[in-house]
């Protein structure tokens, strides 16, 4: 297995280019499933998700290829089309693997009135129920039953009706899923409490690129008028606001200067304010986002709540960034109920975190020390690196395949603005 190794000390200095966003190019991908027409995407980034994303597309008869991308460039172009689905079944050794698979659901269901889905399980930041993606589709008439650990969904006389939703609890991905089955409805489908995150902003637009009428797009009640077929389109996936976000955290714990290439401030003022919150120098440029610090960071207090609150996604990430901070920070996970599991292994560093329930106290110390640690997570591996990268000696990160599932080449990036990475390749 990979392995990062970080000699930590180095000032994060220059630029970044952030790449398209995972959890975009996750709802991205299944909309190929709507429309017998080729769906394009670009700026789809290169992560083992989007691959695994890939070839589960494959399994259901959705053909894929990647066009003119060179290996120095981020990013890809890739092509899917589904001109006939040759099966509505996502096999559970695929969805365990990727809990995003779930979001075929809703466009198989909408495009052949029928799926079967493995229930995607737990994972390590918490138990993760689909009981909101399946309300929502029985409220546009889809039939649902549970067996053997699959979901099995279809819509009477093949295709989904009209009807109205209005979720208990925001969720993502079930606001993903029904959107998506949604628009090919028989009637006008109401979702109420619906999540507003960018990506589910960026899955409408590219929806109604294919044709869709939705409209209140970006607020909590979306609209959608179903319409009879969708056709093909070319998109561009938005940048990754949890990338960017992770690298303004590295930036600030190394108190170095960086520019995040691509990023959008609008897309993720909750962060940016984090940042100021820190002590951080937060600006807009003409390409991106200039965050610069000097000092030690300020004690912080964040909440984690949806969008546009602060991200569950960056938690972490700050956690690590405060744990070198002046003071006392205090962070409140609301989201997941096991989102703490980097708190043990950064201890390992040096770190003084108090668990208590849902919220931490994190006291700043004056130094940490490099150790070999153990990626548990996607965004506590993040905070592993960062940490690493303030810490005296060097930081062994191990099973670095939770961070390939999404950062795109991070040690490439952290090289290039001065950090001393590294990846063992087990070969
Ligand atoms: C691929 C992707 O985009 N993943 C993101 C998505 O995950 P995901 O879509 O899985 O997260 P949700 O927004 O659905 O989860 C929010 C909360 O709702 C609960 N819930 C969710 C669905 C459901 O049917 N029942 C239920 O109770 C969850 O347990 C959680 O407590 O949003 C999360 C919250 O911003 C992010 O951390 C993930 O990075
Ligand atoms: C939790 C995350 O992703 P996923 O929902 O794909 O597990 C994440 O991106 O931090």
């Amino acid at each position: 297995m990979d392995q990062i190794v970080i000699r930590g000390g180095q000032r994060l200095k220059g630029r970044i280019p952030i790449s398209g966003a995972k959890n975009a190019a996750l709802t991205l991908l299944p909309c190929a499933l709507l429309t017998d027409e080729p769906l394009t995407l670009r700026n789809l980034p290169r992560l083992a998700d989007v691959d695994g994303f890939g070839h589960l597309l494959n399994q259901l008869g959705c053909s894929t290829t990647i066009e003119g991308s060179r290996p120095e460039d981020f990013g890809r172009v890739m092509t899917a089309r589904a001109t006939t689905l040759t099966s509505t079944v996502a096999p559970y050794d695929i969805v365990r693997k990727m809990r995003a698979s779930i979001l075929v659901l809703g466009p198989l269901l909408a495009r052949a009135g029928e799926a079967t889905v493995s229930l995607p399980g737990g994972c390590a930041i918490g138990n993760r129920p689909i009981d909101l993606h399946l309300k929502a589709l029985e409220a546009f008439g889809a039939e649902i039953e549970l067996a053997s650990g699959y979901v099995k969904a279809s819509a009477p006389g093949g295709r989904l009706a009209g009807g109205k939703f209005t979720f208990p609890v925001v969720s993502v991905g079930a606001t993903e899923n029904a959107v998506m089955a949604a628009v090919l409805a028989k009637g006008t489908c109401i979702l109420e409490n619906a999540a507003r995150e960018p990506e589910i902003v960026d899955l409408c637009n590219c929806l109604v690129a294919m044709g869709a009428q939705i409209d209140g797009i970006g607020t909590e009640t979306l609209t959608i008028e179903g319409v009879d077929r969708l056709h093909g389109a070319t998109y561009r996936v938005m940048a990754d606001r949890i990338e960017a976000g992770s690298y303004a955290c590295a930036a600030v714990i190394t108190e170095g200067d960086v520019e995040l290439v691509g990023a959008k401030a609008a897309e993720m003022e909750a962060t940016l304010a984090a940042l100021r919150q820190a002590g951080a120098t937060v600006e807009e440029t003409k390409g991106g986002i200039r965050v610069a610090m000097s000092g030690r960071a300020e004690p912080v207090t964040l909440s984690t709540a949806p969008y546009p609150g602060f991200a569950t996604d960056m938690q972490a990430q700050f956690m690590a960034m405060a744990t070198l901070g002046k003071g006392a920070s205090l962070f409140t996970e609301t989201i997941f109920e096991n989102r703490y599991m980097h708190v043990p292994e950064l201890a390992r560093m040096g770190c003084d975190i108090e668990v208590r329930g849902r919220s931490a106290v994190v006291r700043g110390v004056d130094k940490l020390i490099g150790a070999p640690v153990m990626a548990t997570d996607l965004r506590a591996s993040m905070s592993l690196i960062i940490a690493g990268l303030a810490a005296e000696g060097t930081t062994e990160v191990n099973r670095v395949y939770h961070l390939d599932r999404g950062y795109e080449r991070l040690e490439e990036k952290l090289q290039a603005v001065g950090a001393d990475i590294e990846r063992i390749s087990a070969g």
